[in-house]
């Protein structure tokens, strides 16, 4: 489903701050996987993701998603395949506009339709019966301001919005780090939900080592800028957080334990 080859982006090229935060990264996302993405501040998880969301053009190497080749598509092309979350709530969602407003935009992204087509009676029926799902009684308030909503409660809902455009690939960067504790537990089993989709490729920055371990059939770890690890199946249900603080020599407050 994803493919990335040799991938690599330098920040201020040339000047006394150049930094390369993408080394040469090689990366194969198959349909179906949920894939973890731990490591230290600053080894390029976010730039890896912004990079394949066209954020901004690489120095070099390639993208492919679902056969197309990404690597010179615009921002706004790629989106139509590609959902995101991010770790702030107030980021994915337009916060003076109803639930089902909101959901109408991701809805009609898919469909190359603005808002001014209106929401029709089947959609409505289909986000209420959509926003159940969640379990957050977010369904019997579709006419409400998002901005009423609860950080947990508009988390959920720019995940659900973010999938509900059927992209091939859903990118979630610290989606919950924010949260409070009981907030970000139901939006990590609403991502499993979610992710549990063999059409679409997920991934999800944390910096918790336990959920990166917990969620998802597959955990990377970047490190200067390079993939470092890989595990999957028997292989990562062995791997622990002890053993991947020593053998990773992690050194990092935020990698709550
Ligand atoms: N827009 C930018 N301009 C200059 N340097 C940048 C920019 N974005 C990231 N960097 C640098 O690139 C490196 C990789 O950053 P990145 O944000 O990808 O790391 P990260 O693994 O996501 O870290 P964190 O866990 O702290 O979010 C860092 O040294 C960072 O300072």
């Amino acid at each position: 489903m994803l493919k990335i080859e040799n991938l690599t982006k330098i920040f201020a090229k040339g000047t006394i701050n150049e930094m390369t935060a993408l080394d040469g990264v090689n990366f194969h996302g198959a349909s179906g996987d949920f894939i973890t993405i731990i490591g230290s501040n600053g080894a390029g998880k976010s730039t890896l993701m912004n990079s394949i969301a066209g954020v901004f053009p690489v120095d070099s190497g390639k993208i492919v998603l679902d056969g197309k080749d990404m690597s010179d598509m615009p921002e706004h092309k790629r989106a139509k395949m590609i959902g995101r979350v991010f770790q702030d709530p107030l980021k994915g969602t337009a916060f003076d506009m109803t639930i089902e407003e909101n959901l109408s935009i991701a809805y009609n992204k898919k469909r190359r339709r603005g808002l001014q087509a209106g929401i029709s009676r089947s959609d409505r029926e289909l986000f209420k019966e959509k926003l159940a799902l969640l379990g957050m009684g977010l369904e019997d308030r579709m006419k409400e301001k998002v901005r009423l909503l609860s950080g947990g409660q508009r988390q959920a809902l720019t995940l659900f919005m973010a999938v509900i455009a059927e992209p091939k690939l859903l990118l979630l960067d610290e989606h919950t780090a924010a949260l409070d504790p009981s907030a970000a537990k139901k939006v990590l089993e609403l991502t499993d939900y979610f992710a549990d989709n063999d059409k679409l490729c997920t991934m999800m920055i944390t910096h918790n080592m336990k959920a990166a371990l917990e969620h998802g059939n597959r955990t990377i770890l970047m490190q200067s800028g390079k993939i470092k690890m890989d595990i999957s199946g028997d292989e990562r249900k062995k791997m622990t957080v002890e053993k991947l603080i020593e053998k990773f020599e992690i050194d990092n407050d935020r990698m709550l334990l």
